[in-house]
């Protein structure tokens, strides 16, 4: 049995973000409306320079919108300080970027359990709760490597597991796969949806691998600033589709053993990788 996330949803409204001004104004993102919901995993894609990043920055309150407004959980991330987008963005959110983000002098386990510790909670907890995710994602062994010790899948996995400690509402992705060769880069976008899917978290992952569609429940297409389309898996094949490999699931479970733990509901079905309908705007 599964049990299906809960939670508010990311709500992205006419979002603008101009770079610049007069004449040297870039219009990265032009009149942008996104709702994100709870379990959610949502792709976005678009040519170079199309705004994917700007939109990930803004929803994700790094990036504040020129105009528009972006609510989760009952606040306008537009309209908070850099204190408090800080504090919610190490609470909330998780983040998985290109490559490069782990700190290379720290171990896997500690790279991994880093957010619950900056939050605060005793190390032995964190490290406890980051080795459960590593060796669920494969890498039971190598707590102790460090990143240069790691091949660049295995430390996609270590990033992968350090944006789920935390327990996030929602895993930010910029381009998790941009460095890895094709076949490594498939295997940490399954191994990626499918944990993030297990944890209870959504998923916003900007990338230019045409493969993810088959891991996301809905595909976002950009073209100059704006949303250009939109395709969501079958619903009636994604209930036919087996899970995917069961490790994240067990990851989750495993590192929050109480059944019912606030943001880590048992582990939906994995979507099926395949056909997606859609519309064009
Ligand atoms: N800090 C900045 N200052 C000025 N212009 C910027 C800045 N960041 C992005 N831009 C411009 O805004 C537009 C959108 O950039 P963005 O990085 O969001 O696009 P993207 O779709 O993510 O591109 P890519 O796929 O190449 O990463 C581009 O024209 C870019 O040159």
């Amino acid at each position: 049995m599964t049990t299906p996330p809960t939670g508010s949803p990311l709500v992205a409204s006419g979002l603008t973000k101009v770079y610049g001004t007069d004449h040297t104004a870039t219009h990265a993102l032009a009149g942008v409306s996104l709702t994100v919901s709870p379990g959610e995993s949502v792709a976005i894609m678009g040519p170079s320079g199309s705004g994917k990043t700007t939109l990930l920055h803004c929803l994700a309150g790094i990036l504040k919108p020129t105009s528009g407004t972006v609510s989760w959980r009952g606040e306008d991330l537009t309209t908070l300080g850099e204190g408090r987008r800080t504090a919610l963005r190490r609470q909330d959110f998780g983040f998985v970027f290109q490559s490069g983000q782990l700190l290379p002098e720290l171990p896997a386990v500690e790279n991994a359990a880093l957010p619950l510790m900056l939050g605060g909670t005793p190390r032995a907890e964190a490290t406890r709760a980051a080795a459960s995710w590593l060796a669920h994602l494969g890498l039971a062994g190598m707590e102790q490597r460090r990143p240069g010790e790691l091949s660049g899948g295995q430390a996609q996995r270590v990033a992968i597991a350090r944006a789920l400690v935390g327990s996030p509402g929602v895993v930010f992705a910029d381009e998790p796969t941009g460095a890895l060769d094709q076949g490594t880069g498939a295997e940490v976008l399954s191994v990626l949806t499918s944990a993030v899917r297990a944890s209870g978290a959504a998923l916003v992952v900007v990338t230019h691998d045409a493969g993810v569609a088959r891991y996301c429940s809905r595909t976002v297409t950009m073209r100059d600033g704006r949303i250009s389309g939109e395709f969501f898996a079958e619903a009636q094949q994604a209930a036919a589709q087996p899970p995917v490999p069961d490790v994240a699931t067990q990851a989750a479970r495993a590192a929050h053993p109480a059944s019912g733990t606030p943001g880590v509901p048992g582990a939906p079905e994995a979507p099926r990788p395949g056909t997606t309908h859609g519309a064009t705007r």
